[in-house]
């Protein structure tokens, strides 16, 4: 069976109609896992998320750091900022289903040999470990504590992870690396200011999949989230947001033989006015 994992949609239904038109041209049976940011800063993002939802179990998600942003908003919990599309969510007839719907979502799986999570994964945390990691937050996101959790949710400490941590502090790191890492430190304490691409890398940082002896380097991560870092592809990193938000393009790839299928978007934001 062929599987195509998508880039970060942020709101861009127009693009991911065309590219799912693509896709279904030379592979019309093909499971589809999209990598989180399905929502927000573009201009359909209610549309978006119920088409991503109306693809049942044709569709797979990881849950990114808007989508969780959504939540948070959603629950009254965040003022909606303002580079953020949210509004014709919070005002569907089907708002509380769409938000049910997606608090219960991952933020990391496996499936063909390939992990899925949205930003990244720590260099301590083999695959399997990453997934049940995830499940803990899973847990508490589906639960009826959830609000509270994503009230702690916010902040960025403990920035390097422990097998000790606990609660809130475990949870938090657990986040954050699924959903914000960009680069960290040798060590992996996660750095959350430079969000540009390689070219760029500061000073005693690097790309979070270039960490030393990182143990989920024997399967193949794919991830979103990195636009900056654009299409990223290695024998065991693949990296897929392509800034289609940003007017970059919307990115498909099939992961049987890594053949791309690409849609150019309209810039819907301006870099550096978010
Ligand atoms: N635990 C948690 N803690 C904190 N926040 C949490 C959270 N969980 C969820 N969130 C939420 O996360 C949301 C986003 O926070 P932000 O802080 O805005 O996230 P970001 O990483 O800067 O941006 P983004 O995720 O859109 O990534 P992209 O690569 O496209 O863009 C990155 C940057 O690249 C720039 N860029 C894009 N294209 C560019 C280009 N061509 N040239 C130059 N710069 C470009 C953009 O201007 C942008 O600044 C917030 O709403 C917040 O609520």
């Amino acid at each position: 069976m062929t599987t195509y994992a998508i880039g970060d949609l942020q709101g861009c239904q127009t693009q991911l109609n065309d590219l799912l038109q693509e896709i279904d041209a030379v592979a019309p049976q093909a499971k589809l896992v999209f990598v989180g940011d399905i929502v927000n800063r573009g201009p359909r993002s209610l549309a978006t998320l119920r088409q991503v939802r109306a693809l049942g179990t044709r569709a797979r998600i990881v849950l990114g750091n808007h989508d969780l942003n959504l939540l948070a908003v959603a629950c009254g919990l965040r003022k909606p900022h303002a580079s953020d599309t949210l509004d014709d969510i919070m005002a569907a007839d089907d708002r509380d289903e769409l938000i049910t719907w997606l608090r219960h979502q991952p933020l990391a799986l496996e499936q063909d040999g390939h992990l899925f999570v949205h930003a990244g994964v720590l260099p301590q945390w083999t695959a399997a470990q990453t997934v049940a990691l995830s499940c803990e937050v899973e847990t508490v996101l589906q639960g009826p504590d959830w609000v509270a959790f994503l009230q702690k949710m916010y902040g960025n400490e403990p920035a390097i992870w422990d097998d000790r941590l606990q609660g809130d502090d475990r949870l938090r790191c657990i986040v954050n690396a699924l959903t914000r890492i960009r680069f960290c430190q040798a060590d992996g304490r996660m750095d959350f200011k430079a969000v540009e691409g390689l070219a760029h890398t500061p000073a005693g940082l690097m790309p979070w999949f270039e960490a030393p002896n990182r143990r989920s380097a024997d399967t193949t991560v794919v991830f979103g989230h990195w636009s900056t870092l654009g299409l990223m592809v290695s024998p065991n990193v693949i990296g897929l947001d392509t800034g289609c938000v940003w007017g970059g393009q919307l990115t498909a790839m099939n992961l049987q033989d890594r053949s791309i299928i690409q849609v150019r978007c309209p810039q819907h934001q301006k870099p550096g006015k978010n």
